[in-house]
């Protein structure tokens, strides 16, 4: 049971409100100039990744307070109960174990009193021998031939997470593998997907959790067909579909012998589990092997969260200075920046991870909360986002803390590029944080012959305030080893803020009521009749479906 603290009614959360007022106005460039050492003391190194939090808008202080704020949130005993896989998914009544999947050690690990160790190092063994099989051939579609296309059917947490991590690790792809992602109910996903396939070599991997899901079931019996209208046979099905899923009882009925099944269980979260059986897209198109170096780099960060204490512990000052904006400064989103196009599906990966999380607004006593809870998580890749939405960042309204993310290696050395791609990673960081104050820009205008008049005129626009807050997280390389160290950071930084906020991080009731009324409404689509059951937008729009249908 995670304990149930109301983290604004606690010491350290009055002391931060205000210590708040007494810092909220003090610029960046203050707190540089006070500290000479203020890089060393704000900045954490662990193996090959260096957390820069310098240019945040705390002091020593603040740091203090915030961890003050987590201990009395009770997050030491909380880290504890997930770890030794205590129900702390209690609307769910179930464990949190992803930590589990990636546990490379003998020791139990119990959920709810069953050693879970033995199950996870057996489906492990058996995506290892899978994966073998695949690659030398030993396995062949229904003609003979070698596996060539993986295509992983499965939507959110059964397709974010590979799909994000195959895209991350594309050096390291087998060079005879293909792989494709097919999420989205729109038939446009599948039809384009199975253009680029052939039926004798594609192996469809089936991945859901719970093995009902609308949109994969239906991608899942599309492409069961198309492959049929090839092979002709349903024994060929063995050959060319496999299931990743915690419900034996839904993958037999869809056909899918128990032993192409390759399991996990309900304590995997579904936005956690590429750690799983899920991972088997990952583990196909990279190796094996590298798939075990992704569990061991997230099981290298686990140990940190787990041991570390909270002044020099990753996650967790990633998750209090998130929180120290979202709740006293009152931002409400927060940008993911990798400077690696490799990376590019990260911040999508990680609006599941935060916002299915911590997007809740009842507490753990199925109370309203009173503060902020999660922001909103968006970003693209840098150098793109500098040319679309930065001018925001830099000079607009809204506060909004970034995660810069870079590698300090490119894989592709071709060039100057990647010292061009690090100097805007570096320089986007310096920029927000100093701004350009008036005299700045004035003396700039000055240089250019600007006139007096123009001068007036154009420096309130060429004004940055600065202050804006950033992280710098600089990565020796992208390895399957540091990326799993990274994915692990920000999910425990997800872990952190839960505890804290006092809500359940863990389920996600949220997406239910959708999902009921598209299956009301599904039946309404299937003939002409006008329907008059809803509100008037909801009918007005089906009714101009079936108009704009009938008249196509
Ligand atoms: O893996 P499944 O059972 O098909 O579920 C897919 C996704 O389904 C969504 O409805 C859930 O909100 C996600 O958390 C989940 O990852």
């Amino acid at each position: 049971m995670l304990p149930k603290i109301k983290p604004h009614q606690t010491d350290a959360w009055e002391k931060l409100e205000r210590h708040y007022k007494k810092i909220s106005e003090t610029h960046l460039r203050e707190l540089f100039a006070d500290d000479p050492d203020r890089f060393r003391n704000f900045s954490i190194s662990f193996e090959d990744i260096l957390f820069d939090y310098s240019k945040n808008r705390i002091n020593a202080k603040t740091l203090s307070l915030l961890i003050d704020l987590a201990n009395e949130c009770k997050l030491p005993e909380a880290i504890e109960a997930m770890f030794n896989g205590e129900a702390i998914n209690e609307t769910e009544g179930r464990s949190v174990l992803h930590t589990a999947l990636r546990n490379m050690g003998n020791e139990p690990v119990y959920a709810l009193g069953k050693n879970v160790i033995p199950q996870v190092q057996q489906v492990l063994q058996q995506m290892k021998q899978f994966c073998n099989r695949i690659h030398s051939g030993e396995w062949t579609g229904y003609t003979g031939n070698k596996i060539k296309y993986i295509v992983n059917i499965g939507i959110g947490g059964s397709d974010l997470g590979p799909y994000m991590v195959t895209e991350a690790l594309k050096p390291y792809w087998k060079k005879d593998i293909e792989v494709y992602f097919v999420s989205n109910v729109d038939a446009t996903h599948i039809a384009e997907t199975l253009r680029k396939v052939n039926p004798q070599e594609t192996l469809f991997l089936i991945a859901s959790k719970t093995f009902t899901t609308q949109e994969t079931m239906t991608n899942a019996h599309t492409a069961r067909q198309w492959f049929l209208e090839a092979a002709g046979d349903e024994s060929y099905i063995a050959k060319h579909f496999v299931a990743l899923s915690t419900n034996e009882k839904e993958v037999v009925k869809f056909g899918i012998d128990k032993a192409n099944m390759f399991e996990f269980w309900d304590w995997v979260g579904g936005r956690y589990s590429l750690w799983s059986a899920i991972g088997l897209s990952i583990a196909l198109t990279v190796g094996y092997e590298h798939f075990e170096s992704l569990l061991k780099g997230a099981h290298s960060t686990d140990n940190h969260f787990r041991k570390t204490p909270f002044e020099g512990n990753i996650p967790v000052i990633m998750a209090l200075i998130g929180l120290w904006y979202t709740n006293f400064f009152d931002s409400q989103t927060e940008a993911i920046l990798p400077y690696d196009q490799y990376l590019h599906r990260f911040a999508a990966y990680f609006q599941q991870g935060n916002m299915e999380s911590n997007g809740k607004s009842v507490d753990r006593k199925g109370k309203n909360v009173r503060y902020n809870t999660g922001p909103v998580i968006w970003g693209e890749p840098g150098t793109n986002g500098q040319h679309a939405f930065y001018q925001l960042i830099h000079q607009g309204t809204l506060l909004i803390p970034c995660d810069f993310i870079a590698p300090a290696v490119s894989h592709n050395p071709i060039g100057d590029h990647h010292a061009k791609l690090l100097s805007n990673f570096f320089a986007q960081t310096e920029a927000l944080m100093n701004g350009k104050t008036a005299e700045e820009a004035e003396a700039e205008l000055v240089k250019a012959g600007k006139s007096t008049e123009e001068i007036d005129a154009l420096v309130p626009f060429k004004v940055f305030t600065g202050n804006r807050p950033t992280n710098s997280i600089l990565v020796k390389k992208i390895t399957p080893y540091t990326l799993g160290q990274l994915i692990a950071l920000y999910e425990h930084k997800i872990f952190v803020q839960g505890v804290i906020w006092n809500i359940f991080s863990f389920d996600q009731w949220g997406v239910e009521l959708g999902k009921q009324l598209a299956n009301n409404i599904l039946p309404e689509l299937q003939d002409d009749k006008p329907v008059s059951k809803h509100d008037s937008s909801t009918n007005g729009l089906i009714n101009a479906w079936k108009k704009m249908k009938a008249e196509s």
